[in-house]
C-alpha cells in the first residue's frame, strides 16, 4: 500500500444525504457509494481548491521530490517515479550495480538482485538487472531469486522512520534524539578483533605482546565474509552509508558501510564525512567497505573464533566484518585502526586526539584513552572545534578524520557541558540512555543499561565547529590521564623525552565501560594512548611525533583528569572546572610563563600557580591526608610504568640514537 497504512482505500467515506436532515449523518463506506452532487452540499467559496481527487494522490503531494543537482538519469530511463518510501538523490543504477558488487558471495553469485528503496513502499521503483553468473542455472539457490532492498544514504528524517518502525527500542527524546539499544554489547570487543596476516601484514604490522591485532588467516576471514554477506542478502533491506573519512581533501578516503539497522547507517551518516549531492554522484568504487552483520554471530566452530563476536579486518582486501555486535563504535573505530595502516604510509601521523584552534589559529592536541577528557576538553565554547577523537597531521597541518562527535553522556551535565548538552537534538543518535516513558526526559544520571551511555552528532552541531575540520601545526600537545591512583599532579610540563615516554607508556586508569567486561576504574598501559587501534609498533608513531613537535616547537603537557586527595574511593576526582581552568592557561601561553618546581621520581615540572586553581592541589601530596599512603602509591605507579616500558627499552626511536636515551631516562627514577 503507498499510504501510511490507516485509511481506507478499498471505499470511499461519504455522509448519507437523507440521514443528514434530521440526525446525525450515517457513515456508509460500501465500496462505490455515490459522493455528493455539488448541489446537495453548501458552497463555501471561501475553501481552497484541492489538488487531490483520492487519499493517494493527497499523500503522493505531501512529499516533494527531492532535487538533485545531477538529474536522475537512470532512474528517469528506467520509467522511475517518486514512490512515498525514502528516496535517495542519487543515479539508481549504477549505485545499485556498485553495491551488488561489493554484496557479491564470492563462491556462487556475482551479486544480489538489488532493488532501491524501502520494501514497505518501494513497489515501483528500479532494480540493478541481475547479471547472469557462470553458475549453471539448475545451481541457482533461492537466494539467488530473492531481491535486496537497498537504502542508500537516507538522511537523518527517513532513518528516524525506520528505526521507529522497525528497530525495537528506538524512540524520540524530548529533545529530538533518536535514543536506541546497542544489545548485548554496550562498549567494543578488543579480545574479538582480528586483522588477516598474510605475507605484508605479517612484516609490516605490530604482533604479539601488547599488540591489539590478534591474527586471523585470509581463509577464515572469508568465511566469515560470506557469512555476514549472507545474512545481509538474506535480509529485506540494508542500509548503505557511502562517505568520507579525513578532511584533507589529498588524503581522503571513500567508505562504504553496509548495515542491518537504520541506527548503524545513522550513527554512521553523523561520525563520517558526509558527501554533498555531486560527490555522492561521483563516488565510485570505495577504497574500504564494512560489512556490518551486526547481532548475527559468528560460528563458533570457524578456526580462530573464541566467542560469537569477531571484528575482523583485512587490509588486503580493504574490507571489514563485524559480526556478533551491535555496539556502532565498532566502526568508527575500526576505521580509525585502517587510517593508522594508510597514513603512516604516506608519512602522516594518525593521532588519537581531541583537537581545537584558538582565535588566534593556535592548535592544540589531546591525547588520551576513552574516558580521560578528549571529547570534554577539546570541546570548548572559547575556541574552535576540529574534532573530538581521531586526527591527521601531516605536512601541512591537522586534519580530522572523521564528520561527527561521540561524547560519553553519562552523568552529563547542561552547566558543565552546555555545547555537547545542545548537540543532542534532532539527529542525533542516543545510545543505551534511560528517559522517562511519559515525557521522553533522558536521565543522565541511569546506569542501568550501561556506563557507557553515548552520544553521537555531526560536528557541526557545536557552534564554533571549524568547517572545513583542518587546521595548522599544533602548538601544544596535551597527554590526558585520569590518574585513579590520584599521585599524578593535575598539571605538568614535560620536555620532548618526557611527551616521548609518556606518549609510549599511554598510562590511565581505564573508566568503566567502553571496553566490555570492565566495571572498576585499574590502571592501564596502552601504548601511543591508543593501542587499540594502532596497526604498527608503538615506536614508529613516537618517532614521527617526536621529529613533527621538534619542527614546529610545540610544547608537552601532562594533565591527570582524573584523582586528587586520595586514590580511587578515597580521593576525588579533579573538578572538571579546574581542568578547565588549566587548560585555558595552557592555550593562553600564561602557563609557559610560570614558575616551576621539579617532581620526585617522576621529574615532572609542576607549576606554583595556575589562575582559578587553589594552589593547594597542584602538588599532589598537598591534598593527601596521609602522607605515607602518597609515598607508596606512588612509588607503586612508578613500578606500573617501570614494568610497562620494558618491553620497548630495546627499541630504538626515530634515527637519532641520543633521542631513544634520552627517552629512557625521562621515565621514574627510584
Ligand atoms: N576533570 C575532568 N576533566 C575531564 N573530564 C572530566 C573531568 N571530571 C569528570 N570528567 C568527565 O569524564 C568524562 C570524559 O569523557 P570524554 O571527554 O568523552 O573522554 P574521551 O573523549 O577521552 O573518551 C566526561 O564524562 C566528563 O564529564
Ligand atoms: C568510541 C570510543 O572512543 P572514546 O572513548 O575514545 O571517545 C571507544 O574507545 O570505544
Ligand atoms: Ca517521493
Ligand atoms: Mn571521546
Amino acid at each position: 500500500m503507498a499510504g501510511n497504512g490507516n485509511e481506507n482505500t478499498s471505499g470511499d467515506f461519504s455522509f448519507s444525504a437523507a440521514a443528514a436532515r434530521d440526525a446525525l449523518p450515517r457513515i456508509t463506506t460500501e465500496k462505490g457509494a455515490k459522493a455528493p452532487t455539488p448541489r446537495e452540499v453548501c458552497q463555501d467559496d471561501t475553501a481552497p481548491r484541492v489538488n487531490f481527487q483520492t487519499i493517494d494522490e493527497l499523500h503522493s503531494l505531501q512529499k516533494k521530490r527531492s532535487a538533485p543537482t545531477t538529474p536522475l538519469t537512470n532512474a528517469n530511463a528506467n520509467g522511475l517515479t517518486g514512490t512515498s518510501g525514502p528516496t535517495t538523490p542519487v543515479s539508481g543504477e549504477s549505485m545499485l550495480q556498485s553495491v551488488s558488487a561489493s554484496l557479491a558471495s564470492l563462491t556462487r553469485e556475482t551479486g544480489p538482485k538489488l532493488i532501491r528503496g524501502d520494501p514497505a513502499t518501494a513497489a515501483k521503483v528500479a532494480h540493478v538487472p541481475h547479471t547472469p553468473t557462470s553458475v549453471p542455472a539448475a545451481d541457482v539457490s533461492d537466494s539467488g531469486l530473492k531481491f535486496t532492498h537497498v537504502l542508500h544514504n537516507l538522511s537523518p528524517a527517513e532513518l528516524y522512520e525506520q528505526a521507529i518502525k522497525y528497530e525495537k527500542g528506538s524512540f524520540v527524546t524530548s529533545t529530538g534524539a533518536l535514543a536506541t539499544l546497542s544489545g548485548a554489547k554496550t562498549g567494543r570487543s578488543p579480545k574479538d578483533k582480528r586483522v588477516v596476516k598474510d605475507e605484508t601484514t605479517a612484516a609490516e604490522l605490530w604482533w604479539g605482546k601488547g599488540s591489539p591485532n590478534i591474527e586471523m588467516d585470509e581463509q577464515t576471514f572469508l568465511v566469515n565474509r560470506e557469512r555476514a554477506v549472507d545474512y545481509l542478502n538474506s535480509l529485506d533491506k540494508v542500509f548503505v552509508n557511502d562517505q568520507f573519512l579525513n578532511w584533507d581533501p589529498e588524503n581522503r578516503l571513500k567508505v562504504r558501510i553496509v548495515s542491518a539497522r537504520a541506527y548503524h547507517s545513522l550513527f554512521m551518516h553523523n561520525m563520517c564525512i558526509r558527501p554533498t549531492p555531486e560527490e555522492l554522484e561521483n563516488f565510485g568504487t570505495p577504497d574500504f567497505t564494512i560489512y556490518n552483520a551486526g547481532k548475527f554471530p559468528c560460528n563458533r566452530f570457524t578456526h580462530y573464533m573464541t566467542s560469537s563476536t569477531s571484528v575482523d579486518i583485512n587490509l588486503a582486501r580493504r574490507e571489514m566484518v563485524i559480526l556478533g555486535t551491535q555496539y556502532a563504535g565498532e566502526m568508527k573505530k575500526g576505521l580509525f585502526g585502517v587510517m593508522h595502516y594508510l597514513m603512516p604510509k604516506r608519512k602522516i601521523l594518525s593521532l588519537h586526539s581531541g583537537c581545537n584552534m584558538g582565535k588566534d589559529g593556535d592548535v592544540a592536541l589531546f591525547f588520551g584513552l576513552s574516558g580521560t577528557g578528549k571529547t570534554t576538553l577539546s570541546t570548548d565554547h572559547n575556541r574552535y572545534l576540529i574534532g573530538d577523537d581521531e586526527h591527521c597531521w601531516s605536512e601541512t597541518g591537522v586534519s580530522n578524520i572523521e564528520g561527527g562527535c561521540y561524547a560519553k553522556c553519562i552523568d552529563l551535565a547542561r552547566e558543565k557541558e552546555p555545547d555537547i548538552w545542545n548537540a543532542i537534538k534532532f539527529g542525533t543518535v542516543l545510545e543505551n540512555v534511560v528517559f522517562d516513558e511519559h515525557t521522553r526526559e533522558v536521565d543522565y544520571s541511569d546506569k542501568s543499561v550501561t556506563e557507557n551511555t553515548r552520544a553521537a552528532y555531526p560536528i557541526e552541531y557545536i557552534p564554533n565547529s571549524k568547517i572545513p575540520c583542518v587546521g595548522p601545526h599544533p602548538k601544544n600537545v596535551i597527554l590526558l590521564a585520569c590518574d585513579a591512583f590520584g599521585v599524578l599532579p593535575p598539571i605538568s610540563k614535560l620536555n620532548l623525552a618526557q611527551t616521548m615516554y609518556h606518549f609510549i607508556s599511554g598510562y590511565t586508569a581505564l573508566v568503566a565501560g567502553t571496553e566490555e567486561g570492565v566495571k572498576e576504574p585499574r590502571a592501564t598501559f596502552s601504548a601511543c594512548f591508543g593501542a587499540a587501534f594502532i596497526m604498527l609498533h608503538p615506536t614508529k608513531y613516537a618517532a614521527m611525533l617526536a621529529e613533527k613537535m621538534q619542527a614546529q616547537g610545540a610544547t608537552g603537557w601532562l594533565v591527570n583528569t582524573g584523582w586528587s586527595g586520595g586514590s580511587y574511593g578515597s580521593g576525588s576526582r579533579i573538578k572538571l572546572a579546574y581542568t578547565r581552568k588549566i587548560i585555558d592557561a595552557i592555550h593562553s601561553g600564561s602557563l609557559l610563563k610560570a614558575t616551576y618546581r621539579k617532581t620526585d621520581i617522576f621529574g615532572l615540572e609542576i607549576p606554583d600557580e595556575v589562575e582559578g586553581v587553589p594552589s593547594e592541589i597542584l602538588e599532589p601530596i598537598n591534598a593527601w591526608k596521609d602522607k605515607d599512603a602518597y609515598q607508596d602509591t606512588l612509588l607503586k605507579l612508578a613500578g606500573l610504568f617501570k614494568n610497562n616500558f620494558e618491553t620497548f627499552t630495546s627499541h630504538k626511536i626515530g634515527d637519532d640514537g641520543n633521542l631513544t636515551e634520552e627517552i629512557l631516562a625521562a621515565g621514574p627514577n627510584f
